[in-house]
């Protein structure tokens, strides 16, 4: 059970007001939301309920900022919603998303580092993550894996509460939260809305959330209740009114009833009773925003102190006479000033001024960031990338090809086998990094989506990570492969074993970026598959070992190819300053002029030859550079294109 004690937690920050009014969200020509108005305090626990499809989601969605398309005016503390403003928000979503090969003390603590301000030390960082975690009674489950539906781990609720956790711990001012109670059983559920409850009366704090039907029990633990109905409002005001509303509508809930179920029941079975719980709301706003308007105009002409304004202050009282005497016999709570920007809000202006801390765009200073998204990425791409299966794979490829290739001679006979061998090296260590990295970036799309929708880091910091922290772990497996490999195939010989070592690391650095990018254009793990294969294939054939002598016309193509470049220089790394190959036993038949030249005796072919047969005809620069340029190229595409077109809402 959660620790329901919330004296430990001690938030900095006072929530403030939130109030929304003619929210509208139209897509594709359809209504989603229509004119939806309501508020809530600090301290304040505000349920929005209704069926599925109502619009609970979307209206989570546009009070936090994330619709762009939205009209109407959201209000906190006083101001529109603004981009500041916005990052003071906490949205927990209903999918718990997180990166599952790390373990939940390893979530909360990059948590905490980069949501936390730089100014804090790390001690004090780590004290308020221990008393969030004692809060929402994680300490048993620190160092289980996240897990996903493939890899066992946190469990549902352990999950929930670890989203929970993520977003309390930079002291949020308001918090929404889409279904938290989603998938759990009802003594969790129970435990977890009781616990915000709680925190948002002690701390202070304003919570918003959704949540489809809730049990008695639960349903009068939130303070305000906002009904939707096909994105309508069919109830705002006080939960524990809600039951004389419906009364004095004619819809007498019934005694022992789960007022949840049966307004929810009524609202899906009972067209009229839709309608009519919708007008009377329309109605009673109406007449409150009428009100509002009224009382505004006059508070205007105060401030112009020019004649004494007995009218006003009849028409003050007449105000006050309808804000008093709502047409229903209930008390409904309509939004009568504190959504208005130009009245009592004001006061909170001044209050909420906003320090220099608040003023800048992310809560670490790009160092940090760079730092723990490195830390981050390494822990969990290493798991990624040293499986257990995937080092197997390459140590069995490796004694394939060890057995294929064993000590070749080095003889005209067994020169195309060499070639075939240096082939494969190129190919293998260029591809293995690329569908990598391929499936990498959609794979982790959602989980930088959320972060980045909530404004947790830059996306360059996060970028420069991810570009540098697999780096270290791509060369892992190609220098195992390539110190046994080289030496069992018997290659050319110790200077140029360092150069190939390092050509493959260049290799497999140009295909990691290749994969990067087609995984950032793509976006799905299957599209980028498939355009993965397809170009594969293409840079196969462009590679230089199946086709000598291209068309004209496709010629230039092979200059676009990366294994064009990795292959042709580690053949040149294998023939040039290497010992001399002999000629073919039947010299008539080499295909090498220095062998058919019946003067000469040594019977060996000049390396400068096989390069040349071989069309290796650059310096090995000539061939390494452009193999870098297309590093450096596919990265800073990939980077504009996330940018630019990638961006989450
Ligand atoms: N992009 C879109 N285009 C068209 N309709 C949409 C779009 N997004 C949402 N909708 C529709 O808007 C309505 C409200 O969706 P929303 O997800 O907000 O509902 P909800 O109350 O949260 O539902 P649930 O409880 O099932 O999660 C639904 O009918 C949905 O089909």
């Amino acid at each position: 059970m959660m620790n329901n004690e919330m004296e430990d937690l001690t938030p900095k920050t006072q929530g403030i007001d939130l109030a929304f009014r003619n929210v509208t969200v139209a897509r594709n020509s359809k209504v989603i939301l229509s004119s939806i108005s309501g508020h809530a305090r600090p301290g304040e626990l505000l349920a929005i309920m209704g069926p599925s499809g109502a619009g609970k989601t979307t209206l989570l969605n546009t009070l936090a900022g994330r619709v762009p398309m939205a009209t109407g005016e959201i209000i906190l503390g006083g101001q529109l919603l603004n981009k500041r403003l916005k990052r003071k928000i906490a949205y927990v979503l209903q999918q718990d998303i997180f990166f599952s090969n790390l373990t939940l003390r390893e979530t909360l603590t990059f948590v905490a580092m980069i949501r936390l301000p730089d100014y804090v030390f790390k001690e004090e960082k780590m004290k308020r993550l221990q008393e969030i975690v004692d809060t929402l009674d994680l300490n048993k489950c620190l160092d289980t894996n996240m897990g996903d539906m493939w890899m066992p781990g946190l469990s549902g609720g352990e999950k929930k509460r670890a989203s929970i956790a993520c977003e309390l711990i930079h002291d949020p001012v308001i918090i929404f939260l889409d279904e938290p109670t989603t998938g759990l059983d009802s003594s969790t559920t129970s435990s977890l809305i009781s616990t915000l409850s709680t925190y948002a009366e002690k701390s202070h704090k304003t919570i918003v959330c959704s949540i489809h039907q809730p049990s008695s029990q639960l349903f009068f633990q939130f303070h305000k209740l906002l009904l939707l109905s096909q994105g309508q409002v069919a109830y705002f005001g006080e939960t524990t009114k809600v039951i004389d509303h419906f009364a004095s509508l004619g819809i007498p809930i019934e005694e022992h009833y789960n007022p949840a179920d049966f307004i929810m029941e009524k609202l899906k079975e009972d067209e009229r009773v839709r309608v009519k719980a919708v007008t009377a709301m329309k109605d009673l706003q109406e007449k409150y925003s009428a009100a509002r308007n009224m009382l505004r105009s006059v508070s205007r002409e105060e401030d112009v102190p020019k004649k004494p304004s007995h009218m006003n202050t009849k028409i003050r009282g007449a105000v006050y006479k309808i804000l008093r005497k709502p047409p229903t016999s209930s008390d409904v709570e309509v939004d009568a000033n504190i959504s208005d920007p130009g009245s009592v809000h004001m006061s909170l202006l001044d209050l909420e001024k906003p320090t220099n801390d608040d003023n800048k765009k992310w809560p670490t200073g790009f160092v940090t960031q760079y730092t723990q998204l490195t830390l981050r990425t390494f822990r969990e791409s290493r798991k990624r990338i040293l499986e257990k299966m995937k080092i197997l794979e390459n140590l069995l490829i490796c004694a394939i090809v060890c057995l294929i290739y064993f000590q070749l001679p080095r003889n005209e006979e067994t020169l195309r086998d060499r070639m075939g061998a240096v082939f494969f090296i190129s190919a293998h260590w260029g591809f293995i990094p690329l569908f990598d990295a391929v499936t990498s970036f959609p794979m982790e799309r959602v989980v930088i989506n959320k972060e980045r929708s909530a404004g947790w880091y830059r996306l360059s910091a996060y970028y420069c990570a991810k570009m540098t922290s697999e780096l270290l772990l791509i060369i892992i497996q190609p220098t195992v492969f390539v110190v046994i490999a080289y030496w069992v195939i018997g290659l050319n010989g110790i200077a140029a074993f360092f150069a190939t070592l390092g050509t493959v690391f260049i290799d497999s650095i140009a295909g990691q970026s290749f994969g990067l990018f087609i995984g950032i254009v793509c976006m799905e793990v299957s599209e980028a598959m498939t355009v993965s294969i397809m170009l594969q294939m293409g840079i196969m054939l462009l590679g230089g070992l199946f086709t000598r002598s291209l068309p004209f016309w496709l010629d230039w193509l092979k200059y676009v190819s990366f294994l064009h470049y990795s292959f042709h220089s580690l053949m040149f790394l294998e023939f040039h300053d290497a010992p001399p190959v002999q000629c073919a036993s039947n010299v008539n038949n080499s295909v090498f002029l220095s062998c058919r030249e019946t003067n000469i005796t040594s019977h060996t072919i000049p390396s400068k030859e096989v390069l040349q047969y071989y069309n290796v005809t650059w310096n090995y620069w000539q061939y390494i550079l452009p193999l870098l340029f297309f590093t450096i190229v596919f990265r800073i595409l990939g980077y504009i294109v996330l940018r630019f077109f990638r961006k989450p809402v």
